[in-house]
């Protein structure tokens, strides 16, 4: 398994706030890999860094071949790369049909509009409901679903079950095992670490702008209590 996504010595400045510190991580092609950290630790930053929504930053971020610290934020989906804010960014007036039909297709292979309802059917059901009608839960699968036609092949995810019902979360996690299934490399932020424990096949563990800790999933059950104390939940 190569190495898809390898960032060396990030940092990262809201203004003066500087937020990340030196992180260093990579994430191999077909991997699932899922970022712990408290509140405010610099885990969407992380992300929003990745894909230059941060522009002040230093260090390297290199993904698939190109070198991210070059590439504005609007080109950042050509290089393979989608990104799912917690915000979801769904268009409230538009249809779930249309809100899927939106992001431009960047490569070949992502998923036809069939394949995408055959792995949401929710969303088949509610095809012409308007954003503003849909549910947390329908939300947040829009939200993945869309980027799914684009054709890229890493998704980065933050916190897609927050404030979501048990059986939604379920249904998120299932969806996300079958991507994984399909190759599609996972780079997520979650509080939620059973829900990550049934995905991800390695942890990275934050702590003030930096990578503390590392581990595979194997490790997850034997640092439990580190972890309940580290992240206060
Ligand atoms: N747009 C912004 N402008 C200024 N400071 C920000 C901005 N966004 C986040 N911060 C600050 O940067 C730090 C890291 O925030 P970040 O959102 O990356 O943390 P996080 O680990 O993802 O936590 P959370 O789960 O609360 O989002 C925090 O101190 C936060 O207050």
């Amino acid at each position: 398994m190569g190495t898809l996504l390898d960032i060396r010595g990030l940092n990262a400045w809201y203004g003066e706030s500087h937020v990340l510190h030196g992180v260093d991580m990579d994430v191999g092609e077909g991997e699932t890999v899922t970022i712990l950290g408290r509140n405010g630790v610099g885990k969407t930053t992380t992300l929003r860094t990745i894909v230059g929504i941060v522009r002040s930053r230093k260090g390297t971020i290199s993904f698939a071949g190109n070198n991210m610290m070059q590439v504005p934020l609007h080109k950042a989906a050509h290089t393979g790369i989608g990104f799912v804010p917690e915000e979801r960014g769904i268009f409230a007036t538009l249809t779930v049909s249309e809100n899927l039909l939106l992001p431009p297709v960047v490569a070949q292979g992502g998923m036809s509009v069939d394949e995408i309802y055959e792995l949401f059917p929710n969303l088949y059901e509610r095809r012409n409901s308007s954003g503003t009608k849909l549910s947390g839960g329908e939300q947040q699968m829009l939200a993945m679903a869309r980027i799914l036609r684009t054709g890229v092949k890493m998704l980065l995810l933050d916190e897609p079950t927050e404030g979501l019902a048990p059986v939604i979360v379920q249904r998120i996690g299932d969806v996300l095992k079958k991507l994984k299934q399909r190759g599609m490399t996972i780079l997520l932020v979650e509080q939620n670490f059973r829900f990550a424990s049934r995905i991800a096949d390695r942890f990275y563990l934050m702590d003030h702008g930096q990578m503390v800790s590392e581990f595979p999933v194997g490790e997850l059950a034997g640092r439990m209590d580190t972890l309940h104390k580290v992240l206060g939940v």
